[in-house]
């Protein structure tokens, strides 16, 4: 998973040997768009495979409690303390804050737009500040400063970088990391992740009165009051877990869509166009620098197949999504496969399936979304993994298209962004790791409507 074009083998591979694809002892790989219906389906649920426990961060030589890695059990106890924080209707307690972060880095942009900035490191800044806010209700000040403000960014990519080269020898990241033996001979230190978490829950207030933690309106508060409705489904030290792998899980995850996005965007100005074209007709985001409101945007449907459209041709998530075949064995892709074993699946290989998405399907084309059929758009999006899919699908990916939805409007109706180097190839520049991570994407920002700071402030 943590070589240069992984992804890309993979595909080839499927594309040549079929839907099935043994990749490991006892381990498979699927490109068959209807067995996920089954590896992610609910009856019953499959567990997710040993291979998501390197994923679990490590503080005090423990691993902590990681959303992304739990069993189904833990997770059902997660889903009924801390799933409120998460729905669409949630959404609204977040969008001041997503507002305060695209802001931020729009003024960050303008500041620089004499000269080059690298593009990926101030969506990586972005994600993590609007992260923070909406977990803490505290940027931490990435956008401020323009810096990795103590190492959380360092410390979530070490995670996921961690993640990409054990999740093949699970027991052995056990045994070396995680295990009373490793407390005997390793220093022990606190994952700065953890340390920004447990300081925000210590000094977390109690209201009385509301019988509520959520003063702040965030997802620390939302957590915390969710162990008050349900008692005993989760310790305090589990609620330090879930705040820290729900930062880990949304920021570099969000911050590379981005990236891959403005990619494909830089090569598409027609793309652009239409998007800037759309935003005029509905007069969004408006003649301030504001970002846009999400009642306005949510629906815009070429924004939506162009965003929708990055996330399939450059999907970020990389870990196969591992799943256990559960007793009895099941059939998947015509094939009989015995229970124990574990099935991955291959998300780039599904969403480039040409039966699914045309002819063109290795290409970056926006329109196949708004002009397909309604029957074919639903074949389409079943076939969307990104995010994952059932039970366990991305428990943040309202909040990603949130951030998404402002932050992309915002930043084409007021800045032209070039990137310095318009042939970059993806598959060979992008380092793998459990996500995509981009390199360096040096931008020359220059601004399309004269605006005042005062103004951009006062907004
Ligand atoms: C474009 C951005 C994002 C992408 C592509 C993405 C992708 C994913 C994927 C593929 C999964 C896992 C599915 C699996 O392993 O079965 C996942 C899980 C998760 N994501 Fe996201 N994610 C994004 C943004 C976010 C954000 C912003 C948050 C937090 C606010 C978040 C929180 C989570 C959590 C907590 C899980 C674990 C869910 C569980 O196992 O039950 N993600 N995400």
């Amino acid at each position: 998973m943590n070589k240069p074009g992984h992804g890309e083998r993979m595909v080839q591979l499927h594309r040549k040997y079929g839907h099935i694809v043994r990749v490991g002892p006892n381990r498979v790989s699927t490109s068959d768009p209807a067995a996920v219906h089954i590896t992610h389906g609910t009856r019953p649920v499959w567990e997710k495979a040993p291979s998501y426990q390197p994923s679990s961060p490590v503080s005090g030589g423990k691993a902590m409690p990681s959303i992304v890695a739990m069993t189904d059990a833990q997770s059902t106890a997660v889903h009924k303390v801390a799933g409120g924080a998460f729905t669409a209707n949630a959404l609204l307690d977040y969008e001041d804050r997503v507002d305060q972060s695209c802001i931020a880095m729009f003024s960050a942009l303008r500041e620089r737009a004499s000269g080059e900035v690298d593009l990926s490191w101030w969506f990586a800044l972005f994600a993590m500040d609007v992260i923070n806010r909406i977990a803490f209700s505290d940027s931490l000040g990435f956008l401020e400063t323009g810096t990795d403000v103590e190492g959380l960014m360092a410390a979530a990519k070490d995670r996921f970088d961690h993640w990409g080269h054990w999740s093949a020898v699970p027991t052995l990241d056990w045994l070396l990391f995680k295990s009373p033996l490793t407390r005997i001979w390793k220093k022990q230190e606190s994952s700065p992740l953890a340390a920004a978490a447990q300081t925000k829950l210590s000094g977390r207030e109690y209201d009385a009165e509301k019988q509520s933690f959520s003063k702040q309106q965030d997802l620390m508060g939302k957590f915390l009051d969710g162990t008050l409705k349900h008692p005993g489904l989760v310790s305090s030290n589990e609620v330090i877990g879930m705040v820290q792998s729900t930062i880990g899980a949304g920021a570099d995850t969000t911050a590379a869509t981005l990236a891959i996005l403005f990619c494909f965007l830089d090569r598409h100005p027609d793309v652009v166009a239409n998007m800037r074209k759309e935003l005029e007709d509905a007069s969004i985001p408006g003649d301030t620098p504001s970002p846009p409101t999400w009642e306005d945007v949510r629906k815009l449907p070429y924004m939506d197949a162009v965003i929708k459209e990055a996330l399939r041709i450059f999907p970020v998530a990389q870990w196969g999504q591992d799943r256990v075949v559960p007793e009895g064995g099941a059939r998947l892709a015509g094939q009989q496969v015995p229970a124990g074993t574990v099935v991955g699946i291959h998300i780039d290989s599904i969403q480039r399936n040409a039966e699914l998405f045309g002819s063109d399907a290795d290409d970056f084309n926006p329109s196949r979304w708004t002009s397909a059929t309604e029957e074919r758009r639903a074949r389409m999006e079943r076939a969307m993994l990104g995010f994952g899919a059932g039970k366990r699908i991305c428990l943040g990916m309202h909040i990603a298209w949130l951030e998404m939805k402002k932050l992309v409007p915002m930043l084409i109706t007021y800045l032209d962004i070039d990137l310095v180097d318009h042939d970059l190839n993806l598959v060979e520049a992008v380092k793998p790791s459990g996500v995509r991570y981009m390199p360096p994407l040096p931008a020359r920002i220059s601004m399309r409507t004269p605006i005042s700071r005062e103004e951009l402030i006062s907004h």
